[in-house]
């Protein structure tokens, strides 16, 4: 095992934990966000909405499995950085390709290992999210480290979408014997590689359109319905797909928003969105249906939420709705739906990809809603 140097985690706020160089050397920069999840690093790493971010594990064995084309969100891994406490010395897994650090090797990944994860977790649930930089193999003094993460962008206003939408649409159809019953149009603001694959086992033939895509082009398919996906950045600089999304309010295209998509959605009714102080980002997370009163375990990966009224009924030009999910944790809104016109989105990832699939039942939703389109989610929910 060759030696490894000395490596820093620097905070924006001076704060500097020491630990060991891991996969790529160098620097790297972005916004210092923690998961709690115990499994699922490999969705993690390739899901886009963390582009531009530097991921901290609070599980301290990382790597276990190691890695395989099968459990990859995305071409690609997109995290800026991660960090970990113990990486797995072996990879121990009849799926696995390769070891996690040669994985990120191979991708030029930063990372960086032997720190305390928990104590840096605790210190951001103190101060919130900042930005991080990850310096390996470096001549530079402290002080000159924490400049140079202060010079970097926040996340806060980042509009990071067109980094990573497709550039070409393409087609996910439905499985061997699964008839194809509907066709929608799944807008890429980062999509992961569950959602489609989830849409497209009940019978949903998806079209997976750059984030530039019209409402002329969604027409020109004839679709059934329109998806909003999962994705990096400021809901607040997604102008483009907040009206585009208020075209499609206005024809009442059946319209389904996960996590980003849900933002973009809250925007386009009208509401404002926020940086949540940490946010939220696990498998384990409570979320209650208010519709039926039901506890959901579910996968969560947003720094920013909704500001919708939770109490009572909201009205929009679009017609009323309300919000059908909150966090038991800490009561951010994780859902809404219109009552009038056939809308919903939720802040979670029914998809999971990590995590479990208590919510998979949004996707059949999804499907009532296109097969009844006038009746709106009052009913369908009934
Ligand atoms: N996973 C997502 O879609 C994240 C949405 C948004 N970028 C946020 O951080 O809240």
């Amino acid at each position: 095992m060759d030696k490894k140097s000395s490596a820093y985690l620097v905070l924006d706020d001076g704060r500097i934990f020491e630990g060991l160089s891991w996969a790529k050397e160098g620097e790297t920069f972005g916004e210092a966000v923690f998961s709690t999840g115990m499994t699922g690093y490999q969705e993690t790493l390739t899901d886009p909405s963390y582009h531009k971010q530097i991921v901290i594990m609070t599980a301290p064995h990382i790597g276990n499995t190691g890695v395989n084309k099968n459990d990859e969100e995305s071409e690609k891994i997109w995290v800026s950085g991660f960090v970990v406490r113990n990486p797995s010395p072996t990879s121990s897994n009849w799926r696995s390709e390769k070891s996690l650090e040669q994985e990120l090797i191979d991708s030029d990944v930063v990372g960086i290992q032997g720190v305390d994860t928990r104590a840096i977790t605790r210190h951001l649930r103190d101060r919130g999210a900042m930005r991080v930089g990850i310096f390996s193999n470096t001549e530079l003094t402290k002080e000159e480290m924490v400049v140079r993460v202060r010079k970097t962008a926040p996340m806060s206003g980042a509009f990071l979408a067109a980094d990573v939408t497709t550039k070409q649409p393409y087609i996910i159809n439905p499985p061997k014997g699964v008839v194809t019953k509907f066709k929608v149009a799944a807008i890429d603001l980062g999509i992961k590689a569950a959602t489609p694959k989830a849409m497209a086992k009940l019978g949903i033939q998806v079209h997976v359109l750059p984030l530039t895509t019209t409402l002329d082009q969604i027409k020109e398919l004839n679709v059934d319905g329109v998806f909003l996906s999962n994705g990096p950045g400021d809901p607040a600089a997604m102008v483009i797909v907040v009206e585009l999304v208020r075209s499609v309010l206005l024809e009442e295209i059946p319209f389904f928003g996960i996590c980003f998509g849900h933002q973009i959605l809250g925007r386009a009714l009208g509401f404002e969105t926020y940086k949540l102080p940490f946010g939220h980002r696990g498998i384990n997370q409570p979320v209650i249906d208010l519709t039926t009163g039901k506890v959901e375990i579910t996968a969560h990966n947003h720094g920013f939420a909704v500001a919708a009224p939770k109490e009572v009924e909201f009205h929009t030009v679009y017609g009323s709705g309300r919000v059908s999910h909150i966090s038991l944790n800490d009561s951010v809104v994780e859902g809404l739906e219109m009552i009038s016109i056939p809308a919903f989105s939720v802040q979670y990832h029914p998809e999971s990809a990590a995590g479990p699939h208590d919510a998979s039942y949004l996707f059949e939703r999804f499907v009532k809603l296109m097969e009844n389109p006038r009746i709106g989610l009052k009913d369908i929910n009934a």
